[in-house]
């Protein structure tokens, strides 16, 4: 019963939406619809699946995960009580807002914030990608990954393996430098079965989110996407690469939330419960220059 899905959602907080829609229709492909003061963000046949939500900061503002039914939702959200954590019962309105039957919402101990949500009450659209991306690989996966902040790194993991149940897909102990400590990286999937739809990396985000994943149905669609940025001199964070735990083929670009996208295509599932976990040895088997994003 107790199972988080996938990712459902994003919501980004933005100074100036305006700069998010034109980087979402003409960087990503995504249809930016307004809503409200904000914007939503349009990857698939759902209303949305990132909110940018008007505020005074650019930064990434909570993650949505979806519950496979009311029974999933209440039995998730009396495992985070039992386990000490501050659950609030979401008003109607923000459920409304999430186009969601009901939510809930929970800080983590890093300090995210994450919403629960069960059913989906919104409209079904097709997607029309303004400049012709051939669709996001979305469905019962979710929108993608998220890479979130975990300082401290224990606790927080503990809550989303243990109390919550989503399985370890990879371990990787990243070391930036010779003589630098290594910063844990743990990859988790939901029951759906994406490689991960979070990852916790032992490291500090001002903007609360190191990158949000969101994957393509061809590679060509990547590749646009590489001279599109080029050529709208978005900045990059990383070159084109492989990844070694989930084969995804992708790069990484900054964004004007202040964390980065990575826009990938081809990555792996896992069967859940079946899945032994992998120790990552290396980012990737080619390419994932990140020494491009620090210049
Ligand atoms: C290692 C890895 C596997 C699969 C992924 O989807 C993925 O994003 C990563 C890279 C994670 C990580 C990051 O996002 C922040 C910057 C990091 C720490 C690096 O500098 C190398 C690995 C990067
Ligand atoms: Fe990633």
């Amino acid at each position: 019963m107790l199972k988080i899905e996938a990712l459902a959602y994003i919501v980004v907080e933005a100074t100036d939406p305006a700069k998010w829609q034109a980087f979402a229709e003409q960087m990503l492909g995504m249809q930016a619809l307004a809503a409200g003061d904000g914007l939503s963000l349009k990857m698939d046949e759902r209303d949305f699946r990132v909110s940018i939500v008007r505020g005074d900061a650019d930064r990434y503002l909570a993650s949505g995960w979806q519950l496979a039914d009311r029974a999933a939702f209440d039995a998730t959200v009396a495992a985070l009580r039992k386990a000490g954590v501050d659950v609030t019962d979401g008003a109607a309105e923000l459920a409304a807002a999430r186009r969601a039957a009901a939510i809930a919402s929970f800080t983590d101990p890093a300090g995210n914030r994450h919403e629960l949500v069960c059913g989906y009450t919104g409209g079904k659209t097709p997607f029309v990608s303004p400049i012709g991306v051939q669709g996001f690989k979305t469905g019962a996966q979710g929108m993608g990954h998220t890479v979130l902040p975990a300082i401290p790194f224990e606790p927080t993991l503990q809550l989303f393996h243990e109390t919550l149940g989503m399985g370890l897909s990879d371990i990787f102990n990243f070391k930036p430098g010779p003589d630098a400590p290594n910063i844990r990286i743990y990859f988790l999937h939901a029951a759906a079965g994406r490689h991960h739809s979070l990852a916790l990396a032992e490291m500090p985000n001002p903007a609360g989110c190191v990158h949000v994943m969101v994957e393509v149905n061809q590679l060509t669609d990547v590749g646009k996407a590489y001279d599109r940025l080029r050529a709208q001199g978005v900045k990059l964070m990383a070159t084109l690469g492989e990844h070694e735990n989930d084969r995804m083929t992708s790069f990484y670009m900054m964004t004007p939330g202040n964390f980065a996208i990575e826009y990938g295509y081809g990555g792996i599932s896992v069967e859940p419960g079946v899945w032994q976990t992998t120790q990552t040895q290396q980012v990737s088997i080619w390419g994932h220059d990140f020494s491009v994003g620090f210049q």
